[in-house]
Order: structure tokens, then sequence, then C-alpha cells
């Protein structure tokens, strides 16, 4: 076993792409999220804001359409047309036992086009489909169940207690990057590097803050799609930097006092703005 490397704000600098004078927004990435149910749209709104807050060319939302309809009320800029995207997100805000046929077949041929993915929440499940580099985003009861379900006999506090050796095994298991969410966040590669993270304040431990994790690494994914294809070791970085200033945005929205998921979301760009101007 490997040991674990804390991670800097320098290498999450490393990963915000600037855009450049000869970009546009296809060349900057563009994200598709099949996120939020009409059980939780609120999810597919964080998410989405998670997204557009980190920076990229555009998103295009193609979940549930109760769902589209809250995540265009905040945010007109989302485009709702199936089209190619560079990076996928899944799953956040979804219940994978009540999925239908067609979303079944929906997330099936996203998965499938071999892009980037995250996989969050109610996707966990379809992790043995997806054909391009993958990473997961379990908190520590989604990690017990998606092992259970694959017969490791692991509880919820068993991952609490050893969340690093969890993160690893699960890796190992799964052969795909693991971010474990909780107050440090492990990233772990298969038989490869552990990354972990200071995951902010505990003020961040609020309903849907892992909604808007899933977006920003939904986003960098986006905007660094390339070379995650043509490199997949570098998949864990893209998790640790999304965490990283998952994290740190939690930190300036909270300035000690409680936050919503929302205000991490728009504290995003000032986190941005420090970490470029550190770099
Ligand atoms: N705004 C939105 O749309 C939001 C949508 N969201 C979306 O919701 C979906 C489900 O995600 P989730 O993490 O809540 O569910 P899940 O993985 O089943 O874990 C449940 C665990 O919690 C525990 N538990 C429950 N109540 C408890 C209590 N009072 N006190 C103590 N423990 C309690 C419960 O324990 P148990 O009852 O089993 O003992 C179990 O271990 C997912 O798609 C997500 O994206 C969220 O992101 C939030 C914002
Ligand atoms: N004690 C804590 N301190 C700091 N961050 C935390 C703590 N507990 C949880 N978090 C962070 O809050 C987020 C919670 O995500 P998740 O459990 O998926 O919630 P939700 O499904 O409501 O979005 C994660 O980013 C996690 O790292």
């Amino acid at each position: 076993m490997s040991d674990w490397r804390d991670w800097t704000a320098a290498e999450t600098a490393a990963w915000i792409r600037v855009p450049e004078s000869g970009d546009d927004k296809y060349s900057r990435g563009v994200l598709g999220m099949l996120t939020g149910s009409a059980e939780y749209p609120g999810a597919a709104v964080l998410g989405v804001e998670g997204a557009a807050r980190t920076g990229l060319g555009m998103i295009r939302y193609l979940g549930d359409e109760r769902a589209a309809d809250f995540v265009l009320h905040r945010r007109p800029e989302i485009v709702t047309g199936a089209g190619r995207v560079q990076a996928w997100l899944a799953g956040s805000g979804m219940d994978s036992s009540t999925r239908s046929g067609g979303l079944a077949e929906q997330l099936g041929a996203a998965l499938a086009e071999g892009l980037p993915t995250v996989l969050d929440a109610g996707a966990l499940d379809l992790v043995d489909r997806a054909a391009g580099p993958v990473v997961i985003t379990p908190h520590f009861g989604e990690l017990a169940r998606l092992l259970s379900a694959r017969g490791d006999e692991v509880e919820k506090s068993d991952i609490a207690e050893l969340p690093a050796q969890w993160a690893r095994a699960a890796a190992d298991r799964l052969g795909v990057v693991v971010l474990l969410k909780g107050s440090t966040t492990y990233v772990a590669a298969p038989r490869g590097e552990g990354i972990r993270v200071a995951a902010g304040p505990a003020w961040v431990a609020t309903a849907g803050a892992g909604d808007v994790l899933g977006g920003v690494l939904g986003a960098l994914l986006a905007s660094h799609s390339e070379r995650v294809l043509a490199e997949p070791s570098v998949l864990a970085e893209v998790a640790a930097a999304a965490a990283h200033l998952h994290g740190r945005a939690g930190e300036l929205a909270s300035s000690g006092g409680p936050i919503v998921a929302l205000d991490l979301a728009e504290a995003l760009p000032a986190a941005i703005r420090e970490l470029l101007a550190g770099a």
C-alpha cells in the first residue's frame, strides 16, 4: 500500500484551465449532465451551478424534464438539447432503484461513449458499464452499498473508521478512481497513488454540497478531456483538484459561519481567482 500525499493549492491551480484568446465555447469543453430526478430536482440545479461556476464552455443538461425547468429557471445559459460533449456527470439526485428503462438507456449510451465520466449517487451501480476513464464520488454510505452489492461485507461505520484504506481497496476492486467524501477527501487510483485533500470547514457538511462537487469535477474533466483520455493516470489529480477547489470555496463562503450548498457554488469564482493569483 502506498502512502497518502497531501494535495496543495498550487497543484489545484495547475488544473484550472484559463481560457485563451483562441478559445471558443466548444474548445473550453462541454459537460453532459444526467443528474436530478422528479424526486431530487435540486441536485440537478446544484450540480449545474457547481460546473458553471468552475468555468467551462457549455453545459448540456439532459436529465429529468421537471428538473430541467428548475435548472433553466436558475441558469438560462444551460443547453437542454442533446449533442457532442467532452465529459459526463451522472447520478447526483438519482435513485438507482427507481430508474426507468428510458433513463437506463440514456445512461448506457452516455457511458458507452468512452469519455471521462463522473459517477455519483444513483449512477454508482453503473461503474462497470463506463467505457472511458471514471471517477466515482461516493460518501461512506454509498461506498458501503456499492461494495456490499459486490459481495464485500462492509458497513458504513467500517468505512467511516478507516476511510483511507477503504478508498484504496475500492479503487483496486472496482478499477476506477475513487473520490471518497468526508471531512477529509481521499482520492485513490487503482494500484496507483493516494491523494489526501482537506475538505474545508465542517460547515460544508450540508445537503447538496456533494452535488456541487460533482459539477466542479465534471467541469474540470470537460475542460481537460483530451489530456485525460491521452493520459488516464492524471484522473486522480483532476479529482483531487476538484475536491480542493470545492473545499476552498466552502471556506471562503463560510468565513466561520453557516452556508448552504449554493453559497459554496457561488464562491467558486473567488476561490479560482485566489488560486490563480497564488500560482
Ligand atoms: N437538494 C437535493 O436535491 C439533494 C439531493 N440529494 C440526493 O439525494 C439522494 C440521496 O442521497 P443521500 O446521501 O441523502 O442518501 P443515501 O445515500 O441513501 O444516504 C442516506 C444515509 O443517511 C442516513 N440518514 C438519513 N436520515 C438520517 C438522519 N436523520 N439521521 C441520521 N442518519 C440519517 C441513512 O442512515 P439509515 O437511515 O440507513 O440508518 C443512510 O445511511 C442522492 O441522489 C443525492 O444526490 C442530496 O445530495 C441532498 C440534496
Ligand atoms: N465534516 C466535514 N467537514 C468538511 N466537509 C465535509 C464534512 N462532511 C462532509 N463534507 C463534505 O460535504 C460534501 C457532502 O457530500 P454528500 O455526502 O454527497 O452530500 P449531498 O449528497 O447532500 O450532496 C462532500 O463534499 C464532503 O467532502
